[in-house]
């Protein structure tokens, strides 16, 4: 059995008074995708900011590629860890192609070609080659997303964490986002946790689909097992249409 990425156990947090996570065990294997679904208010970015060590658990264990989160210096976890949160950034005036950059080690004065060239192809995969000199600040929301999911594919760490990375996407980019995400995955034996509320795009690009509901996993397994009428009901009350193709389930409506 190789390393797990990511492994939490027991994990508690509190914002004050009131219990965001209660109890959650969540594993993400080298290599494999895991996405988080559930219900707004469930946990799911405060799962992902525990795991980042953004925010600080009450009670539980993470480990990263086995080693204690808590014992490890922010930079090491930022090797480690690439993460793109709910809201992407745009405040700042810089190219697109400056911020993808940015997702290398280090601020640099000068960024090695082969560097730059592996940037303006991530842009390619994304479909933004044309605004690698655009600023950031004069893009759409969803180029700024893309720019954000760019940022953090520059380095090939480990762990990649994602938070409803295909918000802001039309339709063609969320498929071009399962591609990347898979090939990555498969090609550098990285393990990706995403956040999501599309459940098509969950069941088409995962591994495997966690779900939430009030700080606690309800269900985890393949997406053909985990999405079905009974869990779809159980954790957002409502009536849903499913149909599969044989290994991928799809919702197809709501009632
Ligand atoms: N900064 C905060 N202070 C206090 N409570 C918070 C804070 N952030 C989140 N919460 C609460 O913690 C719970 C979990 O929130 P979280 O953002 O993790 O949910 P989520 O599943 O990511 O939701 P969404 O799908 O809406 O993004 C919610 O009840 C939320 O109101």
């Amino acid at each position: 059995m190789s390393t797990p990425a990511l492994q939490i156990t027991g994990l508690h947090f509190d914002y004050g008074s009131k219990t965001a996570l209660h109890g959650v065990d969540l594993e993400v294997d080298r290599g494999e995708i895991v996405a988080l679904l559930g219900p707004n208010g469930s946990g799911k970015t405060t799962l992902l900011q525990c795991a980042n060590r953004l925010l600080k658990a009450r009670r539980g264990e993470i480990h990263l590629l086995s080693r204690p989160l808590a014992g490890l210096s922010r930079a090491r976890i930022a090797r480690h860890i690439a993460y793109v949160p709910q809201v992407a950034d745009g405040v700042y005036p810089m190219t697109v192609l400056e911020s993808v950059l940015l997702g290398l080690e280090g601020i640099r004065w000068r960024y090695p070609t082969a560097e730059v060239e592996r940037a303006v192809a991530l842009l390619e995969h994304l479909d933004m080659p044309h605004l690698a000199h655009a600023l950031l600040t004069e893009i759409s929301g969803g180029e700024r997303q893309k720019a954000a999911i760019a940022r953090a594919l520059m380095r090939e760490t480990p762990l990649l964490l994602l938070d409803e990375p295909s918000n802001h996407l039309d339709l063609r980019h969320q498929r071009d986002l399962i591609r990347i995400l898979q090939r990555r995955s498969r090609e550098t034996g990285q393990g990706i946790l995403v956040v999501l509320h599309d459940i098509n795009i969950a069941t088409q690009l995962a591994d495997r689909i966690v779900l939430m509901r009030e700080g606690r996993i309800l269900a985890q397994g393949p997406p053909s097992e985990i999405i079905t009428r009974d869990t779809i009901q159980e954790v957002y009350g409502v009536d849903a249409g499913i149909v599969s193709d044989g290994a991928t389930p799809y919702l197809t409506g709501f009632y």
